[in-house]
């Protein structure tokens, strides 16, 4: 079973905010005292945080769909919904994190570092928040928003001073077990090393890390061997050391072609933009070639007689013995210079908690588009703010939709339409295409872009269902005619009963008895 990952794609989704509420507060001798429905809860996040204590994307290898937990509901009595909590995932240090497309959109350096992959969504405001001098009581809550769902590719790219590169077999992992305190496997066999390796080196004063990647071969760019794919480990490492076998028993093979071999598989590999815009190539970095296994006599002969050849084309050569660590401190204290020179020219950046969120989209525009699909023209909104409106409505309740209408003809939205050359029973779209919510353009939405003109409070649909609605006035009025008809239906049974001892009904009427409890 894979123990090391260093490559997976992950599906976050972040937690639905949650809806608001739409509530009257009740209190004694005033059972109407306005309106009390709070705030749902903001839905938690999924980030990313650099943690020491990870070196793997393994975690992610297992479970790569990922969601956190949604905001709760607002209540009534003015209490908002609980938030859901963050979702936290630690990757390792050097996480590399691409869209699906391979661009890169966070590069996680240093112990904190972390990157929001899916946004969780608003919570509704609840009938409290929306009240207003039209709408003293509304009967409606805007809906959490659901969280945002991203797909993203997580790389996992070492980070190390020297990265240690050549042949299999060419004694890599050896070198690397030997000048610090790191014990990869070594074995006789091609391609013992199959993830990278790394190990800290301290050379008097001086301390870097280097790293063991798996043997190349000619060919690797095009997926020979194990390929270029681990190569992005080395993209970071800012000296590259050539490890070649000098005791080699394979007839087509010598330090020299060994060497050229390489720096081609090099060239071949283009690493990532860097976040400066520029792509250093691989084989542009400071190098040093290192001959080993002189622990072997011919190996020991041939070094010396490919030494100067080597020194011919300006690279710094050391003779060593991964074996019997000869020549190896003085190995580590050159790469020691190396490594300082290379760090005072590109500081490394210090980014600790540094925090990076999606870019936000600017919320003050939208367009409306006329187009058209299988003969059926319609016009389509796009924006940030008509998208999210619409998914915080209730589509199910009409004062809900009154208030979407408002609010999108405050923002120019009808304008637009008209513009556009939208007329009644026209379809409009408002969101993406897979996702979109289909009105038809009634009349009624179009009275109420020119009656919403005015300032705020004078939506005239919102009257008209007001005035539908009885008030205190209208209810007397019914009950004293509900009185008076009564009144006169009981004169007529007396008059007609009594035979005129009770002939005047308006006695009745006024009676104080009667009650629409008591009938
Ligand atoms: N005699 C001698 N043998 C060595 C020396 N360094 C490495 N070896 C041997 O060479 C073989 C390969 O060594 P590794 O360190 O595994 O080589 P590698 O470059 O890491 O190989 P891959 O991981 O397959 O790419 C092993 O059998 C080692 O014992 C050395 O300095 N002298
Ligand atoms: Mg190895």
């Amino acid at each position: 079973m894979a123990s090391f990952v260093d490559r997976v794609v992950l599906h976050a989704t972040g937690g639905n905010g949650g809806n608001g509420c739409a509530s009257i507060r009740r209190e004694k001798f005033k059972p109407l005292a306005g309106p009390d429905g709070g705030a749902g809860g903001m839905g938690g996040s999924v980030i990313l945080r650099v943690d020491g204590q990870v070196t793997t994307l393994l975690e992610f290898h297992h479970l790569p769909h990922r969601s956190a937990p949604s905001g709760t509901q607002g209540m009534g009595d003015y209490r908002q919904g609980a938030n859901g909590e963050d979702m936290i995932l630690s990757v390792p240090d050097g996480t590399v994190v691409k869209d699906t497309d391979g661009n890169v959109l966070a590069d996680l350096v240093g112990m904190g570092a972390e990157y929001v992959v899916a946004e969780g969504g608003h919570g509704g405001l609840g009938n409290n928040a929306l009240a207003s001098k039209a709408r003293k009581a509304p009967g409606f809550a805007l809906l959490g928003e659901p969280g945002s769902e991203a797909s993203v590719v997580l790389e996992l790219k070492t980070i190390a001073d020297v990265a240690l590169v050549g042949y299999p077999s060419a004694g890599k992992s050896s070198l690397i077990a030997a000048i610090s305190a790191a014990r990869p496997k070594i074995a006789d066999y091609p391609f013992t090393t199959l993830v990278p390796n790394l190990g800290v080196v301290q050379a008097g004063s001086s301390r870097y890390t280097v790293a063991d990647v798996p043997g190349l071969i000619e060919g690797a760019s095009e997926g020979k061997g194990l390929g270029l794919e681990f190569l992005r480990h080395i993209e970071r490492c800012a000296v590259l050391v050539h490890v070649l076998d000098c005791a080699t028993l394979d007839p087509g093979r010598d330090p020299l072609s060994d060497l050229e071999v390489i720096e081609q598989e090099l060239a071949a590999y283009a690493p990532d933009l860097q976040s400066d815009g520029t792509r250093v190539p691989l084989n542009e970095r400071p190098r040093v070639v290192v001959l080993n296994k002189i622990d072997v006599p011919e190996a020991r002969d041939l070094a010396e007689l490919v030494r100067p050849e080597f020194e011919a084309r300006g690279v710094k050569v050391f003779e060593v013995s991964a074996a019997s660590h000869e020549g190896l401190k003085q190995l580590t204290y050159v790469l020691a210079e190396y490594v300082e020179r290379a760090r005072k020219l590109a500081p490394k950046p210090s980014m600790a908690r540094t925090i990076i969120r999606p870019k936000a989209a600017d919320g003050s525009e939208f367009t409306v588009q006329r187009k058209e699909s299988g003969g059926q023209t319609y016009f389509e909104i796009r924006g940030t703010k008509p998208e999210r409106w619409v998914r915080q409505t209730d589509f199910a309740n009409e004062e809900a939709i009154g208030y979407l209408a408002d609010r999108l003809a405050v923002l120019g939205v009808e304008k637009q339409l008209f513009k556009a050359g939208a007329v009644a029973g026209d379809e409009v779209r408002i969101g993406p295409e897979h996702n979109a919510v289909i009105f038809d353009w009634e009349p009624t939405l179009v009275t109420g872009a020119e009656l919403l003109g005015g300032p705020r409070g004078t939506d005239a649909r919102f009257a008209e269902s007001q005035s539908n609605r009885p008030t205190r006035g209208d209810k007397r009025r019914e009950y004293t005619e509900r009185m008076d008809a009564k009144a006169e239906a009981r004169a007529e049974l007396w008059t007609e009963r009594e035979q005129g001892i009770w002939t005047d009904p308006e006695i009745d009427a006024d009676a104080p008895v009667d009650s629409p409890s008591k009938d």
